[in-house]
């Protein structure tokens, strides 16, 4: 369950992940076909093919109503899509029965929501520990990536503070920390600054930034921010449920424009090939 990933140095849009003796070690994600329409006809998504390796931080972009957080919830198994299969590190999601489902989230999932869901009555550092001690994982190695953890995003002094005591930021440094502490295979981040001041956003997107670039975790986040989105290795594009673009190496500038065009037509053409600016380069909140 403690598996500490190094980074894997790849070069962002470079489709081939690492290999091991027995051949190339699976995608973080993978999703095959996968479509959710509820009742009446109403379709959420489209059929949507998409890879993550791992090591890969993918923003999902889109106009409201056009299934972002459908995708997300389909990926993560906290929805069960009408078609396709999903694929978390290499084990399929849609075969998993609840009680399989549920220890694939907990042990294997991370999750960052807008609303950084701490429990209140529990210390912060009872709070990052939580995804260990319910996935029956404690003791001194629990212990000891509690304390890792909340220093890593710099709240190491601060374990046994309430939740309350702290500030919005502060929370959702807590949630990220409360996100990596088991290893997850991927992290899915719904608007997980859709609550901050800029300075606070700026500093969750460092975070998962250098977990992705330090650590080798996989994110998957949905957002609505073209300057989140110049975070990532990565922006899809979603309109009507479907894809409609994909941007490598996304810059604020780009992301604006392109979300602006998705305001007035279904299809959007990406270059995808210019250059990104440095990591602090155009990706102030
Ligand atoms: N439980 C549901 N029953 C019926 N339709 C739904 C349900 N949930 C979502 N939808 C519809 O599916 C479509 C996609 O919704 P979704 O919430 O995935 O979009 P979104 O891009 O995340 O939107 P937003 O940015 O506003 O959160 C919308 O048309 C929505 O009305």
């Amino acid at each position: 369950m403690f598996r500490r990933r190094r980074g894997t140095g790849r070069a962002t849009g470079e489709r081939a992940g690492p290999v091991t003796a027995q051949g190339p070690v699976s995608d973080a994600l993978t999703l095959e076909g996968v479509g959710r329409e509820y009742r009446r006809g109403v379709v959420a998504l489209h059929p949507v093919d998409l890879a993550v390796p791992r090591g890969r931080f993918l923003a999902v972009m889109g106009p409201s109503g056009s299934g972002k957080s459908t995708l997300l919830q389909c990926a993560a198994g906290l929805d069960r899509p009408t078609a396709g299969t999903v694929r978390i590190g290499g084990t399929e999601v849609s075969s998993l029965s609840e009680a399989a489902l549920t220890r694939l989230r907990r042990e294997r999932v991370g999750f960052v929501f807008q609303a950084h869901a701490l429990v209140p009555s529990l210390s912060v550092a009872e709070n990052v520990a939580l995804p260990l001690l319910l996935g029956g994982t404690a003791g001194t190695e629990g212990t000891e990536r509690v304390r890792q953890g909340l220093a890593d995003v710099g709240l190491g002094e601060r374990g046994d503070a309430a939740p309350s005591e702290l500030s919005g930021g502060q929370c959702q440094r807590v949630a990220v920390a409360r996100a990596l502490v088991t290893g997850p295979d991927i992290v899915f981040a719904d608007e997980p600054t859709g609550s901050l001041d800029p300075a606070a956003a700026r500093d969750v997107l460092a975070l998962l930034r250098r977990a992705v670039d330090r650590d080798g975790h996989t994110v998957v986040m949905v957002t609505h921010d073209p300057v989140a989105a110049a975070w990532t290795d990565e922006a899809l594009f979603l309109a009507g449920g479907r894809v409609v673009g994909r941007e490598t190496r996304p810059d604020a500038a780009q992301v604006g424009r392109i979300m602006r065009s998705l305001g007035r037509v279904e299809g959007v053409e990406c270059d995808g090939g210019h250059q990104r600016r440095g990591r602090d380069g155009g990706r102030a909140a």
